[in-house]
């Protein structure tokens, strides 16, 4: 891959470095300290769920996944793994616990990254109109989400506005879990929160954008692959209006972030060939696995027009990629829950509680394969650390089924369609997210439900689905 011609602010040329970390440290002690971060290495840190981590820019510069630290500043993390990279050194001070933390000298971020991030401002201003489209693939705990986080943050310093799609529903971006997102980046990000907060109630000091939300609960792609087919289809052409509609977007281009469970030759490959012909996509990065890369420079380099031409780059896993465990990333998927609707410590919201009597209501229920038979819970596997491989999971024909209310939804999460309530089963699937709501407490002998919704507003005629098994119920969300 060729190193184009880079301006990003305060950036300076990007330098092969070496490859050992320089310290490690099991745990981080509460004292405020001062770190000297070398010029292009990076400062990584793990924060568990039950610490706090601050990071205050003390001197010099330094950026994490793309969006510069602001200097004196605090950042608090908590339940987040992460690196603070600087090019040209920088001190820092840090208050707080972690579980680990080292300064990392073997970085692709300088390099690899940095090198794609050109090659995409290259694209964007030889093509005519077009920008590039950009499917991120590769194992899990490799990078892709990072990476597509620093891509957005590096176009938007550059002076563009890439549109990202998140295809992952066991991680919500600018909503809570099982969830798709598409939304463009268009201002500056955020270094704790990365593309800030969807708009909500209440006012807020991070920066606010207007997503598109779809409803994909199920924990991967092959759990209901023509599920997710009909869903992608539906988000492409949504995504092709969108770009249409604003040259400077469309030049941008898409970078579109996928779950690790494509990453299987015998069940998803023919998920990739969808995504890259709904979205016609012209670049694949293949992180982390050399076996996916050279899959698909085969599959989609044979015989192409120039206009047709899919490139595949290969990219190495990043040194400080590290995994998110079942448990944690379970913790996350409840922490994203209860900042839907609570907000964080930063800016806290107001939920509001609404009733409604069973028959005002028009549900329906996505089955999700995990979680064995949701007429039977007792049957039901309540192994919620999902640890089967996804293509050893069990599927089933069923997708989304209309359901009376039952005391199984309690806790559960809800995505309000904008479709109305009787609609056709595909319609469900298809249409977009209004808002979420979540299940407080189903009265079976009063036939009444009781939901938990971010605006006070109540909602009329609209399809409602509840994803029985993802993401997993949350138990203690009200107290
Ligand atoms: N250079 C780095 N230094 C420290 N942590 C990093 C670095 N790069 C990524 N991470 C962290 O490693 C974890 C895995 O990275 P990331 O989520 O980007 O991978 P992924 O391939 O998208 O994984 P998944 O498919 O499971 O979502 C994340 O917590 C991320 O913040």
């Amino acid at each position: 891959m060729s190193l184009p011609g880079l301006s990003l602010p305060g950036l300076g040329p990007a330098r092969a470095t070496s490859s050992t970390p320089i310290t490690g440290n099991a745990s981080a002690s509460q004292a405020p300290r001062t770190e000297t971060i070398q010029p292009q290495t990076e400062w990584r840190f793990e924060v568990a769920f039950s610490q706090r981590y601050n990071i205050k820019l003390e001197s010099g510069s330094a950026e994490l996944f793309g969006v510069e630290l602001a200097p004196k500043q605090t950042y608090t993390f908590s339940g987040f793994k992460g690196a603070v990279f600087t090019w040209q050194g920088c001190q820092l001070e840090i208050t707080g616990t972690a579980e680990s933390e080292y300064a990392g000298q073997e970085t692709e971020y300088a390099v690899e990254w940095l090198n794609v991030h050109g090659m995409l401002k290259t694209l964007r201003y030889q093509s005519r109109g077009d920008g590039p489209r950009v499917l991120v693939v590769g194992p899990d705990h490799v990078g892709k989400s990072s990476l597509v986080r620093s891509l957005a943050a590096w176009g938007v310093r550059s002076g563009d506005a890439p549109t990202v799609l998140n295809l992952d529903s066991r991680e919500g971006v600018l909503a809570p879990p099982a969830s798709f997102t598409v939304v463009t980046c268009d201002s500056s990000m955020d270094a704790e929160n990365g593309y800030g907060i969807s708009p909500m109630s209440g006012p807020t000091v991070s920066a606010v954008r207007t997503p598109l939300i779809y409803s994909f609960p199920f924990a991967s792609p092959t759990e209901k692959p023509e599920a997710f087919k009909g869903l992608v289809t539906r988000m492409a052409l949504s995504v092709t209006n969108k770009l249409e509609e604003d040259t400077a977007i469309k030049r941008s281009g898409l970078i579109i972030d996928t779950p690790g469970s494509l990453n299987d030759p015998k069940t998803s490959y023919e998920l990739i060939a969808h995504l890259v012909s709904e979205f016609s996509i012209n670049v694949v990065l293949s992180i982390g696995s050399e076996r996916l890369a050279s899959d698909l420079t085969r599959k989609f380099a044979a015989n192409k027009s120039p206009e047709e031409t899919v490139t595949v780059l290969k990219m190495t896993k990043p040194g400080g990629a590290v995994e998110r465990d079942n448990a944690f990333m379970k913790q996350l998927r409840t922490q994203q829950t209860r900042q839907y609707f609570f907000g964080s410590s930063k800016e806290s919201l107001n939920p509001h509680s609404h009733t409604f009597g069973f028959n005002d209501l028009d549900i329906y229920r996505a089955k999700s394969a995990s979680m064995g038979d949701a007429d039977n819970p007792e049957a039901a596997d309540d192994d919620d650390d999902y640890d089967v491989p996804y293509a050893n999971k069990p599927t089933s024909n069923a997708t989304f089924e209309r359901i009376t209310p039952s005391t199984t939804m309690t806790g559960g999460l809800v995505a309000i369609k904008f479709c109305p309530g009787d609609s056709d089963e595909q319609t469900v699937r298809d249409s977009a997210v209004m808002g979420f709501v979540y299940v407080s407490d189903v009265n079976e002998t009063k036939k009444i439900v009781r939901f938990l919704a971010p605006h006070p507003q109540k909602w009329k005629d609209r399809a409602l689905v509840w994803g029985y098994g993802w993401p997993e119920a949350v138990a203690d969300l009200v107290v």
